[in-house]
C-alpha cells in the first residue's frame, strides 16, 4: 500500500523523503505551533494521536482536543497523552488539558468552540461526500477557529509514486490535483470569511516542479476578531461527541500542587542551610573525648561576622539590621532559618511572588518558630547520629 510506505517513510521506488512525509507534517503544525502560540488547538481525524502526542510538549498549549470517528484507533495509544510521574514531581506552571473525542468532523458540538488552531491532516480525501459537503460549515462556521491547517495527498504526484492506480490508500474517497484542492479551499475561505494560503511538503524531483507538492497544504487565517461565539448562531444544545480520554495535567496554577512545590523548596532550602551552618560550626569548634568544646586555635572569623565587629556607618548599620533579621540562629536543638531569608531564595520567590502567600502556603505544613516568622529545623538527630557512630 503505497499511502502506507509513505506514511512508514520507506523508500517507494525512486522516491524517498527524509524525514518521512507523516513526521514532515507533524513538525509543520509544530513550528505552526511555536510561531502562533495558541493556545488551544485540535486536531481533528487524530488517529492513534501521534500529533496530539507531539503537541503536549509544547509549552504555550493549555487546551489539546482530538476527535476521530474510530473510537479503535485513538483508543490504541491514548495512554501516550497521560501525565508522567515526572509532571506530577515538578508540575508545570501552565495548565493542560487533554481531551479525546469520538464523533465526526460532520457534526457540530459545542466542545470544539474557542480554539485558536485546528488542524487537520490527511482528514479530507477520507470524507464521504455527505460528510465533504458538511465539513466547511461545521470547521470554519461552526468551530471558527482563528487558525485552520489542511493537508491532502496531490493526485498530480502518483504518477511519480510507483505502484499507485487510482488512490494512494484504499480508504480515499477521492484525491485532488492542486487546482481542485486550492478551489476548494478559496470557497470555503470567502465563504467564511477566511484567508488561505498553499504550500505543502515532498517536493517533487528535479525537472518536475509542476507536479507540486507531494503533500499538498491549506493554512486558513479568520479574518475577524474573536467574538467567543460562532458566527452560525444556530447552536446545538446537546453534544454530539463523546468523551473517551481527558487528562488533566498537575500545574502549579492549582493550589494543591503550587502548595506542594513550595512546602517541598522551603523544606529543602532550610535543610541545606541548616547543613551549612552545622558544617561551618564542626569547622569552627572542636569536641573533646571528655564533652568540652573549644574553638579551633587556627580559626578566622568569617566576613560576615568581621563586619558586625566594625564601626558601621549609619547606612552600614540599617544594613546590618537587616542582615540580622535574615540571620539563622540555633536555638536549644532547633535551628531558626527566617521566612524571609527563605523568600529570598529566587525560586520560591517566583513560586509565591508575595511573602505573604509564602506564610499562607507553608502554615501548617513545615514548622515555624511560635511567632511564624522562622523555619525551625531540629538538629536532635544530629545529635543522635554523633552518639551512635
Ligand atoms: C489517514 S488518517 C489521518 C491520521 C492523522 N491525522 C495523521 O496525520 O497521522 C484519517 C483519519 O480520519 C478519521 N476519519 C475519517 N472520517 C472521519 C470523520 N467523519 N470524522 C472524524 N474523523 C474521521 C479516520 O478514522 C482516520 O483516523
Ligand atoms: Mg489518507
Amino acid at each position: 500500500m503505497v499511502d502506507a510506505n509513505l506514511a512508514k517513510g520507506e523508500c517507494t521506488g525512486t522516491i524517498k523523503f527524509t524525514p518521512p512525509l507523516y513526521k514532515q507534517r507533524y513538525q509543520f503544525i509544530k513550528d505552526l505551533v511555536n510561531k502562533y502560540k495558541p493556545k488551544k488547538v485540535a486536531d481533528l481525524g487524530c488517529a492513534d494521536c501521534s500529533l496530539l502526542w507531539m503537541l503536549k510538549f509544547c509549552k504555550c498549549i493549555e487546551v489539546l482536543a482530538g476527535l476521530d470517528i474510530c473510537e479503535n484507533v485513538m483508543k490504541e495509544k491514548m495512554h501516550r497523552l497521560s501525565p508522567l510521574p515526572g509532571d506530577y514531581l515538578q508540575p508545570s506552571e501552565r495548565t493542560l488539558i487533554v481531551t479525546l473525542y469520538h464523533g465526526s468532523v460532520a457534526q457540530k458540538d459545542p466542545c470544539m468552540l474557542g480554539f485558536d488552531l485546528i488542524t487537520c491532516i490527511e482528514l479530507i480525501e477520507h470524507l464521504e461526500a455527505t460528510e465533504l459537503e458538511k465539513f466547511p460549515e461545521v470547521v470554519f462556521g461552526f468551530m471558527a477557529p482563528a487558525m485552520v491547517v489542511i493537508s491532502t495527498p496531490n493526485s498530480e504526484f502518483n504518477p511519480l509514486l510507483p505502484g499507485v492506480t487510482l488512490f494512494r490508500h484504499p480508504d480515499h474517497k477521492f484525491e485532488w490535483d492542486q487546482a481542485q484542492f486550492q478551489s476548494w479551499a478559496l470557497d470555503a475561505a470567502s465563504c467564511y470569511d477566511y484567508t488561505v494560503e498553499f504550500t505543502g511538503l515532498g517536493a517533487p524531483p528535479p525537472g518536475t516542479e509542476d507536479v507540486g507538492f507531494c503533500t499538498q497544504i491549506a493554512v486558513f487565517r479568520r479574518k475577524y476578531p474573536n467574538t467567543g461565539e460562532p458566527i452560525n448562531l444556530e447552536k446545538p444544545t446537546e453534544n454530539s461527541y463523546r468523551t473517551i480520554f481527558k487528562a488533566v495535567y498537575p500545574s502549579l496554577k492549582d493550589e494543591k500542587y503550587l502548595q506542594n512545590a513550595v512546602v517541598s523548596e522551603v523544606i529543602n532550602t532550610a535543610q541545606i542551610i541548616t547543613r551549612r551552618l552545622l558544617d561551618s560550626f564542626n569547622s569552627v569548634y572542636k569536641e573533646h573525648s571528655d564533652g568540652l568544646v573549644e574553638m579551633k586555635p587556627d580559626f578566622q572569623l568569617p566576613h560576615y561576622f568581621m563586619r558586625h565587629l566594625k564601626n558601621p556607618s549609619l547606612a552600614e548599620a540599617e544594613k546590618l539590621a537587616d542582615d540580622r533579621n535574615m540571620e539563622t540562629y540555633v536555638s536549644g536543638n532547633a535551628v531558626y532559618i527566617p521566612l524571609i531569608k527563605i523568600f529570598s531564595i529566587p525560586k520560591v520567590n517566583k513560586l509565591c511572588g508575595t511573602f505573604e502567600n509564602l506564610s499562607k502556603l507553608i502554615t501548617g505544613k513545615v514548622a515555624l518558630s511560635n511567632d511564624g516568622s522562622a523555619v525551625v529545623i531540629s538538629t536532635e538527630h544530629e545529635h543522635e547520629e554523633k552518639e551512635n557512630e
